[in-house]
């Protein structure tokens, strides 16, 4: 049995009552755990919510993180208690990642990524799916993984957190570059180029913040780039889709149900890009883009006419 090395069950806290915090709950619920989910709509204070958690899950937008983080820090906590964050984005203040967020206010506490191609809408259908949790703290992401473990939802551990976390947000921008290519019915031949050069920007992207090269070829990075550049129930390939059809980003963002991270972190990743000098052509275009400084098909053609050159510099 794959939940038997837990002896008692955990009181499990989850930040955010959104499509993916309410999916992780049922997940945690299913496996015999105590779980409270939390939105800033709650009539509990947060305060009240979080007593004797073992385990605080934030699977809040981007855009609140920093915000709920401090709010959790003036709340009384045990030292023991494990953070995990399932949040794909950058903050654009700092172009910190939401693991970097938490650590910072809670630097005696261990903070676990959970990331991987997880589209809710198939977890609450219980369709079988897999995941990553990832920590340097190995005995917390081992208790994550049991916590969430089920003969639907394999939980595998990993060493490189800010790898896993930049495999589920970098993915994003390519998801919306995806869902141009099919809006445009580019064709299979180009997919396949458009997500392996994907994959290549963001290992490039990945190495400046000290991920591993390798986490970038796992569920949490090559896998969620597969589950996302071909669903359309991802919100991020929706917003791709959408502007190939010729409507605009404001149009498509106020009828999207949810939040689509792609936008904000593609234009997070064009900071780091002037600042370290680096080159990103896919989400170069996908920002120009998002800008309305391009048609698609000017941003295609621009990807297409770049100078020739080999595919990896050895
Ligand atoms: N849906 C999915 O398939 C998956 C999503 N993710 C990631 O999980 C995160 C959440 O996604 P998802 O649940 O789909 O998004 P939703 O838009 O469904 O929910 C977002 C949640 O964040 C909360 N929130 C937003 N802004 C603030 C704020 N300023 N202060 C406090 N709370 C805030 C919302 O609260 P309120 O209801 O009060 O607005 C809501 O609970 C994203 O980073 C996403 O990339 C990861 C894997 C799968
Ligand atoms: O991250 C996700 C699946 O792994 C969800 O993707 P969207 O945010 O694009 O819907």
């Amino acid at each position: 049995m794959i939940n038997s090395k837990i002896e008692n069950s955990k009181s499990v806290v989850i930040l955010g009552a959104g499509a993916w915090g309410t999916a992780l709950a049922k997940l945690a619920r299913v496996n015999g755990h105590q779980v409270r989910l939390w939105s800033r709509q709650d009539s509990q204070t947060l305060a009240t919510v979080l007593q004797d958690a073992d385990i605080v899950l934030s699977a809040i937008s981007m855009k609140g993180v920093t915000d709920v983080a401090s709010l959790v820090k003036s709340c009384s906590l045990s030292p023991q208690t494990i953070f995990v964050t399932a949040t794909k984005g950058l903050d654009p203040q700092t172009t910190r990642t939401p693991s970097q967020i938490w650590q910072a206010e809670f630097p005696d506490h261990a903070v676990v990524v959970l990331s991987g191609p997880n589209l809710s809408k198939e977890i609450e259908q219980e369709l079988p799916a897999a995941t990553v949790v990832a920590s340097k703290n190995t005995a917390a992401a081992e208790m994550v993984q049991l916590v969430f473990s089920s003969s639907r939802f394999r939980v595998y551990t990993n060493p490189d957190p800010v790898g896993v976390e930049l495999g589920g947000t970098l993915k994003n921008v390519m998801a919306i570059a995806a869902g141009v290519c099919d809006g445009l019915h580019l064709g299979t031949n180009a997919k396949a180029a458009l997500v392996t050069r994907g994959l290549t920007e963001m290992v490039r992207i990945g190495n400046i913040f000290g991920a591993k090269t390798e986490t970038f070829y796992g569920l949490s990075g090559l896998g969620d780039l597969l589950a996302t550049c071909n669903s359309p129930l991802s919100r991020n390939y929706q917003v791709g889709y959408q502007l190939a059809s010729g409507k605009t980003l404001t149009e498509i963002l106020a009828a999207l149900p949810g939040t689509a991270e792609g936008v904000n972190t593609c234009r997070v990743l064009m900071q780091i890009s002037q600042q370290q000098n680096i080159p990103i052509p896919i989400t170069e275009q996908v920002y120009r883009l998002l800008e309305a400084e391009v048609t698609p098909q000017e941003a295609l053609d621009e990807l297409m006419l770049r100078d020739i050159k080999p595919e990896y510099n050895l």
